[in-house]
């Protein structure tokens, strides 16, 4: 079976969508996050504009980034602010930081979600293509942890940071790229959560799984087509889903948790695999 459709919500929907979250429950907060040009950062610029914060975010295209801003701006009635660049390059991270603290006053939380893979058999990796995935997943994820980071320490003040990662445990066929990238930056952030305890830091993943946003363009009709398949609730997740998850981790709910990975992926975790570019004839089974 092959399909072909559009994913992930539409502006209207972002504005309206129900949340569990209270509308004032991070007034004034100052959340930084990569990717909210399309899917997932999106959902996210949508729920944390909503639920009062003041929201930064970043991403290579600027006409995408420009119309998170303007359909935010349109029907919620608030302005936020985006910023053109990539993770990849620590000094353009940096200009990110000192932008929003220029604008806003602080930065209270940082979302590392920008990201993404394409599908294909490790064996035949470019080493262009590796470095590309490792690059973004990896450096560009700890680019901005570490710039962060070290504005808190030096302002003493408390930050949260949350990376959307995905579930490694299984590792990930057709994407051994970004399982690497992901596995890393999971154990780095169980690491420094330790490390910048002290300075009230607090650093936690959100590992989605099959989760249906316009990042599903990269994948074949043959394997989207599959994707609802890939976890025991026979479901794909959607962004709001993501959105929520995070929000419950930076908001006082998430308080004493550092170095959690919370998996929102149906149960994938324990039975189905995605097969991003499609099932091999060794493994196409009932
Ligand atoms: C897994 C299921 C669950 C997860 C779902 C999601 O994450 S959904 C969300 C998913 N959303 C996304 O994943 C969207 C974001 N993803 C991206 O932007 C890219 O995949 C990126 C991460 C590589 C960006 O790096 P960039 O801007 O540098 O990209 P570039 O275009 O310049 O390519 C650099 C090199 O990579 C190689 N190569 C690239 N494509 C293919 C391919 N299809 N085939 C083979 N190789 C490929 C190639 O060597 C290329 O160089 P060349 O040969 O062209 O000179
Ligand atoms: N959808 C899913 O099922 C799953 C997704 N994920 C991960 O979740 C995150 C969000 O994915 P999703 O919303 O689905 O897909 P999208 O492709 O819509 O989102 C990825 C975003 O990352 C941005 N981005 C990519 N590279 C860079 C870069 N170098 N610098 C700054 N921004 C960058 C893209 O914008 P631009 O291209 O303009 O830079 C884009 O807005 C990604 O990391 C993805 O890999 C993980 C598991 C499952």
């Amino acid at each position: 079976m092959t399909e072909t459709r559009q994913w992930g919500f539409s502006e209207e929907e972002l504005a309206s969508l129900p949340t569990v979250y209270r509308p004032d429950l991070l007034q004034d907060q100052v959340v930084v996050l990569s990717g909210g040009g399309s899917g997932m950062g999106k959902a996210m610029a949508y729920l944390f504009t909503r639920l009062g914060a003041k929201v930064m975010i970043c991403g290579r295209r600027e006409e995408k980034l420009a119309e998170t801003r303007d359909g935010i701006r349109r029907l919620l009635g608030r302005d936020i602010a985006i910023m053109p660049m990539t993770i990849r390059d620590p000094d353009q991270v940096d200009a990110l930081m000192d932008r929003t603290i220029a604008e806003f006053g602080r930065i209270d939380h940082v979302v590392n979600n920008g990201g993404g893979q394409f599908p294909q058999a490790a064996i035949d990796f470019s080493k262009k293509g590796w470095n590309a995935v490792i690059d973004t997943n990896l450096n560009g994820t700890w680019h901005m942890m570490q710039a962060a980071a070290k504005r808190w320490r030096d302002r003493g003040e408390a930050g949260s940071i949350v990376n959307i990662v995905a579930y490694v445990e299984r590792g990930m066929p057709q994407a051994a790229h970004t399982c690497a990238a992901r596995a890393g930056v999971i154990y780095l952030s169980k690491t420094v959560a330790t490390e910048w305890a002290p300075l009230n830091i607090r650093v936690n993943c959100v590992a989605p799984g099959t989760v249906a946003t316009e990042g599903f363009n990269v994948y074949p009709p043959e394997a989207t087509a599959r994707f609802a398949d890939t976890n025991p609730m026979r479901r794909m997740g959607n962004a709001w889903d993501v959105a929520e998850g995070v929000i419950y981790l930076v908001a006082p709910s998430g308080k004493f948790i550092t170095g959690e990975m919370l998996t929102i992926d149906g149960g994938m975790q324990m039975w189905g695999t995605v097969w991003p570019g499609g099932v091999p004839e060794h493994f196409n089974v009932v």
